[in-house]
C-alpha cells in the first residue's frame, strides 16, 4: 500500500481532500475507492482543486507548440504523459495507474485484431470509431518533431487509452470555446473511482471537483461514481470492462431482424428511416423495431398509411408482432449461442479477453432469453 499513502500525502499537498474514502485494491477491478467510516447521502467525501488538475492549461510548453494547433486534446494529454519521467511531479500518480500490461490485455482496441470480429455490432462500431481517433491522433505525433528519439506506437497507444478511461468532463472559459470532446481533464486521485450504472455525484465550479455521497455507505463498502448511462457495449470499447447488473444495458437486435426483410422492405425502411438500430432493453423493444416488425405482418400498403398517420394498428396487430418478434429472437438464440461456442474454440488474443468476449454475449442471450419468456407469459 506504500505507492498510495505517497499518492495520498502529494494528494493533500496540492489540496485535495478526501472525507472518509480511501484508494484500495478490488478483485476484477484494479483500485477503487472505499468507505473509511461510514458515510450519510449528500455527504461531501472528495474535492479536486483546479490547480490539481492535469489539463490543457497544464501540459509542458513543448507539447504545445510542437503539435500542430488543431491536435485534440486526448492527444496533447496523452503525449504530454508520454513524457513524463520517474522523476516528473506527477510521478506518485504514475505509480498507482495501472500498468501497460493491464491497460492492454483489457481494452479491445490494444487486442488481437483477431478477436474484433467476436464483438457485437454496437461495440465493433465503436471500435472503428475509435481506430480513426487513434489513427488521427498517432499521425499528429508522427507529423511532429515533438519526440526525439522518436516513440512507439504502443508508447502512445498505452497513454492514449490511459487518457481515454481516465479523463472526466471539464469546462472553463478557454475549453468552452474548444469542441465538447476536447473539454477534458485528468484528475489525479478522483480518477480511482469505479463505475456502477447509478453511483455519487461528480460537479465541478471554476474552483473545484467535488464527489459527493448518492445514498448511505457503511465502511468497507466499495463507492462508486457512475461514467454515464452506458450499455456494456460501450463499457467494454471504451473502458474495458463490462458491469453483471447495468439498468442501462440493450442488445442491437439488427443481426437478428435485418436478414428477414427482403430488398424491398429495406428499402421502404430506408425510406421512411427506420432502416437498422434496432434495440431491446430489459423492459422492451423500441418503437423502431415495433416499426420494423410491423411490416413483417401487414402488407406493404397497410404499414404505408400507418406509418404515415402515426398509427400502431391495434391489439391484434401487436399480437402478430409479438409473435414475430418471439420467433425472430428463438432464431438469434441460436446465432449467439454459436458465437459463444465458436468463441471456446479461438487461440487468438488471452484468455482473459475471449471469456470478456464469452461474458458479453451471454449476457445479450440472458436478454433474450427474458424477452422470449416474456412474450410467452
Ligand atoms: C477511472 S479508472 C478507475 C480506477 C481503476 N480501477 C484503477 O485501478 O485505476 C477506470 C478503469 O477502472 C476499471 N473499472 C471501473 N469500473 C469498473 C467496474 N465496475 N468493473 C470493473 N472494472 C472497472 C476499468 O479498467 C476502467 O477502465
Amino acid at each position: 500500500m506504500e505507492v498510495y499513502d505517497e499518492l495520498l500525502r502529494w494528494a493533500e499537498d496540492r489540496g485535495i481532500e478526501l472525507h472518509g474514502v480511501a484508494p484500495r485494491s478490488i478483485p476484477g477491478r484494479g483500485m477503487g475507492m472505499v468507505a473509511t467510516k461510514p458515510l450519510k447521502a449528500n455527504e461531501r467525501i472528495l474535492l479536486v482543486p483546479t490547480s490539481a488538475l492535469r489539463s490543457l492549461d497544464t501540459v509542458r510548453t513543448q507539447v504545445k507548440t510542437k503539435l500542430a494547433k488543431d491536435t485534440k486534446a486526448h492527444a496533447i494529454l496523452a503525449a504530454d504523459l508520454t513524457m513524463d519521467k520517474p522523476t516528473s511531479k506527477y510521478s506518485p500518480w504514475n505509480a498507482v495507474v495501472p500498468s501497460r500490461e493491464s491497460i492492454s490485455s483489457s481494452l479491445p482496441l490494444a487486442w488481437d485484431a483477431r478477436l474484433h470480429r467476436y464483438l457485437p455490432k454496437p461495440a465493433l462500431a465503436l471500435l472503428r470509431a475509435q481506430e480513426s481517433k487513434f489513427a488521427r491522433d498517432w499521425a499528429a505525433i508522427q507529423q511532429s518533431s515533438l519526440f526525439s528519439p522518436s516513440i512507439t506506437r504502443q508508447d502512445f497507444l498505452y497513454t492514449w487509452l490511459l487518457v481515454n478511461t481516465r479523463t472526466f468532463y471539464h469546462e472553463n472559459h478557454r475549453t468552452a470555446k474548444l469542441p465538447k470532446d476536447d473539454r477534458m481533464v485528468l484528475q489525479p486521485v478522483a480518477d480511482l473511482f469505479n463505475h456502477a450504472d447509478a453511483g455519487c455525484e461528480v460537479a465541478f465550479t471554476p474552483a473545484s471537483f467535488t464527489i459527493t455521497a448518492d445514498r448511505a455507505y457503511a465502511e468497507g463498502d466499495e463507492v462508486f461514481i457512475c461514467y454515464g448511462n452506458h450499455h456494456n457495449d460501450f463499457l467494454l470499447v471504451e473502458y474495458g470492462f463490462v458491469l453483471a447488473h447495468n439498468r442501462w444495458d440493450e442488445v442491437c437486435l439488427d443481426d437478428a431482424i435485418l436478414p428477414e426483410l427482403s430488398d424491398g422492405q429495406r428499402d421502404l425502411l430506408e425510406e421512411k428511416g427506420f432502416l437498422g438500430k434496432y434495440v431491446l432493453d430489459a423492459r422492451t423493444v423500441c418503437y423502431r423495431t415495433q416499426v420494423a416488425l410491423r411490416l413483417l405482418c401487414i402488407s406493404t400498403e397497410e404499414w404505408e398509411a400507418l406509418v404515415d398517420e402515426g398509427e400502431d394498428g391495434g391489439e391484434e396487430l401487436q399480437d402478430k408482432v409479438d409473435r414475430s418478434l418471439g420467433r425472430i429472437l428463438r432464431k438469434y438464440r441460436g446465432v449467439v449461442e454459436g458465437t459463444i461456442k465458436e468463441l471456446k474454440a479461438v487461440e487468438a488474443g488471452e484468455a482473459g479477453q475471449r471469456y470478456m468476449l464469452s461474458m458479453r454475449w451471454q449476457q445479450i442471450r440472458g436478454l433474450i432469453d427474458r424477452t422470449i419468456a416474456r412474450l410467452e407469459s
